[in-house]
Order: structure tokens, then sequence, then C-alpha cells
């Protein structure tokens, strides 16, 4: 209901005090006419002044303008009155002369123009800010000056005994009246800051008020009716104003408080942090006495008195809580709610409760802790209790605390934490955790002087089992690596799954050689035992590389680079195997990444050249022409591929010279084509790696149609190990190339694997015995029989063989005498630039053709 909709002036409350004191006075009035104006007129009195004393002693809290300026002007009103009331005829208090009608009604007078115009200016005073003693000492002022003029006969005449009222005193009442009236306007126009229910009840009193002044303009004799009626009037007009004034403003903070302890009430119940009521005013005495016995330092005092504390704590009362804590305290709602809320209270730390402690102590005006607890269900509960510590010591009593329940952000945040720092799939340290570990292990080693060993593993050939088992198995299988690992290490050392198969250990404590090698083998040899793999029985090794702190360096990235260099190093020397880092291995480190470097700038800059060696029939026709790759360095010259191919199939390198190479030999190949007779095939090395990593059919067909070379010139020479790895994915872009018309070779034919059966399987069309069997031809009696059976089984699976690194005649010969159809090496020629290939093609030529 809003105020405006309440009208005060209809209240029986208002009107009916007024109306049995009105009664009561008409009784008096019969009686004694002086008796009744003395209670009616100091009945007005008292309103004045006990306006006056309540604005002036609330002036500071309630702060209100009209208030102040008008209880200030009342006082003088009510003084003014006071002495009306004295000079009353018969009340004999002053001496006879000044005791007469005429000065009494000369007062009345006065007052009422003060009266009048202290109503008229009050709407404007609202405004402004008014200063109370200024205020109170004009009214005093304008007082003094109406007590001086009437009584030193200064005032106008207003009663002439016999007579009765003369015109100052009627047109003075008229004129009352019309101020009266010119307040009444201002109350409603210009009283902005006044509120409604008061205007309504201060316009009610000026209405009574020019009443009162009415019927005082009748009276031939002081006693007659309308003096009396005029005095009720006024009666009513003081208890209207009395009203508006005091009783609203007494009213209205009350109202205020029990609206605000409402709102509050509801704010604690139905708030969704848990709120508990606290009394601390047992402690908070507990402290003082501490501090009048002279303690001056309470963390130093607890320390030293153990007991203070827990004591201090029993002091403490929860006088109430809301809800919110009620879910917070248990799942079970029956349970008693202060007996929950006691119980909990216990469960804090005592290191919380010191900490608060020390805060009343010393009168921070915050106290925020996070703790965790346990709840009357005996779970973890994790919670930022805050509270304020109160200005007064009442206050203590009922300290409102805060108790956020923030269990479920912290587990949020350490499930969080552990992905970030935790690898999924074997519950190891990941590379961020370990990093950040190692980092803080180097700080604490270089402080306290001390030593350890940074172990890189990674599992050799792990790839293979992931190809041929699936991802599913490769999972289990580092799932039980590293549960291997965890089994053979210590608590203290840090475990971490850096990436796919690559393991690392920080083994702190521990610098010595022989103590980490001892460590290292077991490691090893548990890593090689086999693996049940649901079902199936798989055996895995690894390489450790290992750096030790500080010798081979005091920073994370180095220490990490130096433990992978020797891991590498350990699987050169041929895997399940450990190695600590060396310079040697440093500086081969360096090498490579020089090497990467400029191979990577080589690529840019086309520095890059193909040579070709001529494939031959043993009278001398040129069937086909190996590609083979030169390296034009600015500053070595030219480079052998040995060099660098097998470190380019190492990285990704190899893709985008392997796509160069193709096309230049394809784009020669079709240069063969317009300046030679008989063009020869082209042969061009492919490296595993390219297989792997391209669609090797696309490649080429796209190549082709771009060079415009038809399939049957083009030769791919691959190596048995392609061969051996018997993926599908290798299987299916054999054939395709096959079937595009591409010929395929096996290059360095019998250096690689034992089981020849993959020939069946493969659309291959050529072999090449390697060199080395070449080499002892004709007397070493083991290649010629290995040349031998090469040549009769390719004999019966259909196959061409080409005898590859023939450097000599007796070679050419014993090789012709086998019926080798095909050869290739320095005795027929090195390889050429391709500049001079066309006429080595033509030379041939013409000698093949002058010899046939
Ligand atoms: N001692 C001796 N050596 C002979 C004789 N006849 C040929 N050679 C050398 O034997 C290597 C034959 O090539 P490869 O077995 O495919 O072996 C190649 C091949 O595996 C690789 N390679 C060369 N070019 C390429 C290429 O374009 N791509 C790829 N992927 N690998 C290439 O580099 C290896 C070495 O190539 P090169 O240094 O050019 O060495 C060539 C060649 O110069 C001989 O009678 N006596």
């Amino acid at each position: 209901m809003t105020e405006r909709s309440v009208n005060p002036l209809f209240s029986t409350a208002l009107w009916l005090p007024a109306a049995l004191a009105s009664i009561f006075l008409l009784i008096i009035a019969q009686f004694s006419f002086l008796f009744f104006h003395t209670l009616a007129e100091f009945f007005s009195i008292i309103v004045s002044f006990v306006m006056f004393a309540f604005a002036w002693s609330t002036r500071r809290f309630i702060r209100n303008n009209f208030l102040l300026f008008l209880a200030c002007g009342y006082f003088w009103v009510g003084a003014l009155d006071l002495l009306h009331t004295l000079t009353y005829r018969g009340m004999q208090l002053l001496n006879e002369h000044h005791t007469h009608d005429d000065i009494a009604i000369q007062f009345w007078i006065g007052t009422r123009y003060l009266e009048a115009l202290i109503l008229l200016y009050s709407p404007f005073a609202a405004r402004q800010k008014v200063r109370g003693k200024p205020i109170f000492f004009l009214f005093a002022c304008i007082s003094l000056i109406i007590t001086v003029l009437v009584f030193n006969d200064l005032f106008p005449r207003t009663f002439i005994d016999g007579e009765g009222l003369t015109d100052f005193k009627i047109y003075s009442e008229y004129l009352i009246d019309l101020i009266l009236l010119a307040a009444l306007i201002s109350l409603f126009r210009c009283g902005e800051g006044i509120r409604y229910r008061e205007k309504q009840l201060i316009a009610a009193s000026i209405v009574m008020t020019m009443l009162a002044e009415l019927a005082f303009t009748f009276y031939v004799s002081v006693y007659g009716l309308s003096n009396i009626v005029g005095h009720l009037f006024k009666l009513a007009s003081y208890w209207l104003i009395f009203n508006a004034i005091v009783i609203s403003n007494i009213k209205k903070p009350y109202s205020e408080l029990l609206a605000s302890e409402r709102r509050f009430r509801r704010l604690f119940e139905n708030n969704e942090v848990a709120l508990w009521n606290v009394d601390l005013s047992g402690v908070h005495g507990e402290l003082e006495n501490l501090r009048k016995r002279g303690v001056t330092n309470l963390r130093q005092h607890l320390y030293e008195n153990r007991e203070i504390a827990p004591a201090l704590a029993d002091t403490i009362h929860i006088t109430d809580i809301n809800t919110a804590s009620l879910e917070l305290f248990s799942a079970e709602t029956d349970l008693d709610p202060r007996a929950q809320s006691e119980q909990l209270m216990r469960t804090l730390p005592m290191s919380m409760f010191v900490e608060q402690l020390c805060a009343i102590w010393e009168r921070q005006p915050n106290i925020r802790h996070e703790v965790v607890f346990r709840n009357v269900d005996n779970e973890e509960l994790a919670a930022i209790v805050s509270f304020q510590i109160p200005e007064t010591i009442l206050e203590y009593a009922n300290v409102p605390v805060s108790v956020v329940d923030i269990t479920q952000r912290k587990q949020d945040e350490q499930k969080i934490w552990r992905q970030a720092n935790f690898d999924q799939l074997t519950g190891l340290a990941n590379r961020n955790y370990f990093t950040d570990s190692l980092s803080h292990t180097i700080d604490l080693a270089e402080r306290q002087g001390d030593k350890f060993a940074l172990l890189y593993i990674d599992l050799d050939r792990f790839k293979q089992v992931n190809d041929t088992l699936g991802h599913s198995m490769g999972d289990k299988l580092l799932n039980d690596a590293a549960k291997r690992l965890k089994e053979n290490s210590r608590k203290s050392d840090i475990i971490a799954r850096l990436a796919g198969d690559e393991f690392a250990i920080l083994l702190s404590g521990t610098g010595r050689p022989e103590v980490i090698e001892p460590l290292v083998t077991k490691l090893l040899n548990s890593l090689a035992a086999p693996y049940d793999l649901s079902g199936n029985e798989t055996t895995i090794s690894a390489s450790i590389g290992i750096a030790l702190f500080p010798e081979d360096g005091c920073e994370v990235a180095d220490l990490l680079r130096k433990a992978d260099s020797a891991m590498y190093k350990a699987k050169e020397d041929g895997r399940n195997n450990f190695h600590f880092f060396t310079e040697e291995i440093e500086k081969e480190a360096l090498r490579k990444r020089q090497l990467e470097q400029d191979l990577n700038r080589a690529i840019e800059n086309q520095e890059f050249e193909l040579y070709y060696q001529p494939i031959e029939t043993l009278d001398a026709e040129v069937i086909s022409a190996e590609a083979l790759i030169r390296w034009n360095h600015p500053l070595r010259g030219l480079v052998s591929p040995i060099e660098f191919i097998p470190f380019m199939e190492e990285t990704s390198l190899i893709a985008p010279l392997g796509e160069w190479i193709l096309k230049q030999a394809c784009q020669d190949a079709m240069h063969w084509d317009h300046h030679c007779s008989v063009p020869p095939k082209v042969s061009v090395n492919i490296s595993t790696r390219q297989f792997q990593n391209q669609n090797m059919p696309a490649l080429v067909k796209q190549i082709l149609t771009d060079t415009g070379l038809s399939a049957d010139r083009l030769t791919l020479e691959i190596t048995e190990s392609l061969m051996i790895d018997d993926e599908d994915s290798t299987i299916h872009q054999l054939n395709s190339l096959r079937l595009m018309g591409v010929a395929l070779s096996v290059d360095d034919f019998g250096t690689g694997y034992s089981s020849l059966s993959y020939l069946k399987k493969f659309p291959v069309s050529y072999l090449k015995i390697d060199r080395s069997f070449i080499q002892g031809l004709p007397n070493c009696q083991e290649d010629s029989a290995l040349v031998e059976a090469i040549l009769s089984m390719a004999e019966s699976l259909r196959l061409q063989v080409v005898a590859e690194g023939v450097e000599t005649s007796s070679q050419a010969n014993y090789l012709a005498s086998l019926k080798c159809r095909y050869i290739q090496g320095y005795w027929l020629s090195k390889p050429i630039p391709q500049h001079d290939f066309c006429n080595y093609l033509n030379t041939k030529l013409n000698s093949h053709q002058s010899r046939t």
C-alpha cells in the first residue's frame, strides 16, 4: 500500500484524542474560562516545545530541514503563547499593569503573524540547508522585538474594554488568514521535500488555525463563545501539527527499522550462501582481558599457551543459521540444525581459528579464509568463510558469518589441474608438469648443491605394435609400460609421458653413473619383458638417454635436449640400450641440426641436381637410366646422397625432395625423347618413408600427366624393407602403380630380409643384385653362389635381374656367362650430369649400331 493511499485525516487515532480533549475543555470552560484558556494554551505551548526538543535532538540523524525550521519557529511561537497565557486577564502572575486583555491579545496577534510567516516560508526551507542555531537566533530576535513592543505600549491597540476588538485586530486576523492561505498553497506547490502524509496533516492544521483566526474576529468579550471555539480550533491545529511533525517522525524510523529487519531476514533466510550468526562476545571479552593483562603479541601468546585457542573456541556459539547452511551440514534435514552447526564448528581447523583471533585482535575490518573440513556426514568440504569484524562491542553477540561451499569448484579445479598436468591414458605426469618439476628441481639442486639425472625413454618400434595390433592394444602397452616404470622407480622420482611412446624420469638425489646404471638396466629389463595384449604376447624394447645435472646442463630445455640426443644414440647403437650424454653426441646432434638447416635452404635455393647412370644389356644397349641425386653445396661442392638422404628420411624433408626428383626425372626422360633416337626408360629411387607418408600412385599419375611421359617409361626402385612391412596400404599402392604400367624394381636385393615370400605378393619386375655381391666376382665362391642362386630364382619367378656395381670386365664377363641380362656400374659409366647424358646415349647408340 502506498503512503498516498492512506489518508491520515480519516484515522480515528488522530481525531479521537482531539475530540476527547475538546469535550473535556468545553466542560472546564463552563466552570472556569481562565482555567480552560490556560489548559488550551498550555497544550499548544507544550506541543511547540516538544516539537522543538524532538527536532533539535534528532537534527543530525533525521536531517529534515523543514522540521528543523518549523520547530525553531514554533519554539518561539510557544514562548510568545506562554506570554499570552501569563498576561491573560486574571492570571495575576505579572503585575496589574501587565495583565489585561489588550496585552494578551497583542501577544496573540504578534505570535500569530510570526506563526503564519513561519508556515509560509517552511516549504521553501525544506529545499534548503537549514542551520539550526542562526534560525533559532533569528526567531528569538523577532520574539524579543514583539515582547518589547507589547510591554512598552508600542504595539497597536487590539481590544478596548466595553467596545470589543479594534479594527487592527480584526483586519490582522483577516491578513493572518490570507498569509495562512498562501502558506497552504505554497505547501502543496513548493513543498517538494515534504512527505505527502505530513503535507496533509499540516494543511489540516493550517485550515484549523485559519478557522480559529476567523472565530477570534467575532468576540466582544474575551469570555465569549467565539473565543472558546477559536481556542478549540487552535487545539485541533496544534494536535494536527504535532502528529505531522513529531508522531510521524517518531513512527518513521521504527517502521523503517521493522521493514529493514524484515528485508534482512528475507535476505538471510533465502540466501544461497550459508549464513551463520555467531556469538563472538565471549571471544571478544577474553581477548580484551588478555590485552588488559599486558599481552601485546597475541600470536606469540597463543603459541606459548596452546590451551588458550581451544578454550576460546568453546566460547563461540551459533545463534542462527539459514536454510543454505542446513544443506551444507547434512543431507539428512531432520537432524537438529543447532547441534549440527556446533558439531561443524568443531571440525573447522584450529589454524584458521587462530588466524581469525589474530585478525580480531588487530581489528582488521574483514576476515576471509579458505578452509577444508568435514560435515556431519563425514564428507570433505571446501568453503570460504568470511565475516566483518564488528565496530561495537554489542555487535559481537551477533556476527554474521558467510560460508560459501566451494567443494564443487575445488573438485573442478582439481580436475582441470589434473587434465593440464597429467596424462589421461597412463596417469603419469605430462610434459607440462614434468618441465615445471624439472625447473623446480634445478632451482632446489642449485641452492643445495645436489645432483640428479634425467632419463629420456623411447619404446623401440612401438609404431609397429600400434599399426599391427591397433591403437587400443597400443594404448594398453603404453599403460603397462607406464606401470612397469612406476614399479621400478622410487616414489620420489617423477615419471612422465612426454608424448606418444616417449617417457621421462627425473631421478633426484643421484648423479653418479654407477648408481644410475643398475637402475636403468632394471628399467630396460622390465620394459623388455613380454606384454600380454589381450591374448597377444608381444615384446618391445626401449632406448634410454641420460643427462646429468649439473654436468650436462642447468636449463630445462638443455637437459631435455641432451637426454633426447643420448636416447637417439642408444637407438643407433642397436636399441634396448642406454647411453649417457657425451660431447660427441652433442657434436653429432649439432651437425644434424646444421644439416637440417642447410637442406631446408638447399630445397628453397634449388641446389639439387640429377645425375644419371645407365643400365645396359651386355651388348651395350642402354635400356634405362637411374636418377641419382647430387647436392651442389655452395661451399662443399657436390655432396653424395649417402650423406643426406638417410637424414632426410628421418625428417619429413624427403617428401618435397622426392617429389621434385620424380618430376625432374620424368622431365629429363621426355627431353631424351627429343634428343636421342632410342630414348631409355628412367629409374627413380623412392624411399620407404615416401610410401608411408604420401599417396604415391596419385603423385606418380599427376607427374606423368604433367610431364607427358608414358607410364611404361618409368621404373620405381624400392627397397626390400618396404615390402617386408607388408602393410595393406603398401600392397595397394604398389598394385595401383603396376596397373598404371609403372615397373617396380627391388633395389639392393639380397641385403635385406631372409624371407623371400614377399616376392610372390608384390608385383615387381626387376631385382637389382646389390653391389656387395658383385664386388667379389668372379673369384669369391660365396658371392658367385649367391648371384647364381638369385639368377636362377629370378628366372623361375620370371623376374628380370640387374647386377649393380659392375666395375670390371671380368665381372661383366662372369655375369654374361651366368646369363645375367642387365648390368650397371662404373665399368659402363659413372653417374653422368643430366646435360651430358644425351651425348652419352648418342655415342653409345652409334657404337652399338656400328658393332651390330
Ligand atoms: N663403388 C661403386 N659405386 C657404384 C657403382 N655403380 C654405381 N654406384 C653407386 O651406387 C649407388 C647406387 O644407388 P643406390 O643403390 O640406389 O643407392 C643410392 C640410393 O639409395 C640413394 N639415392 C641416390 N639418389 C637418390 C634419389 O634420387 N632418391 C632416393 N630416395 N635415394 C637416392 O643414395 C644411394 C647412393 O647413391 P650414390 O652415391 O649416387 O651411389 C650410387 C652409385 O653412384 C660402382 O661400380 N662402384
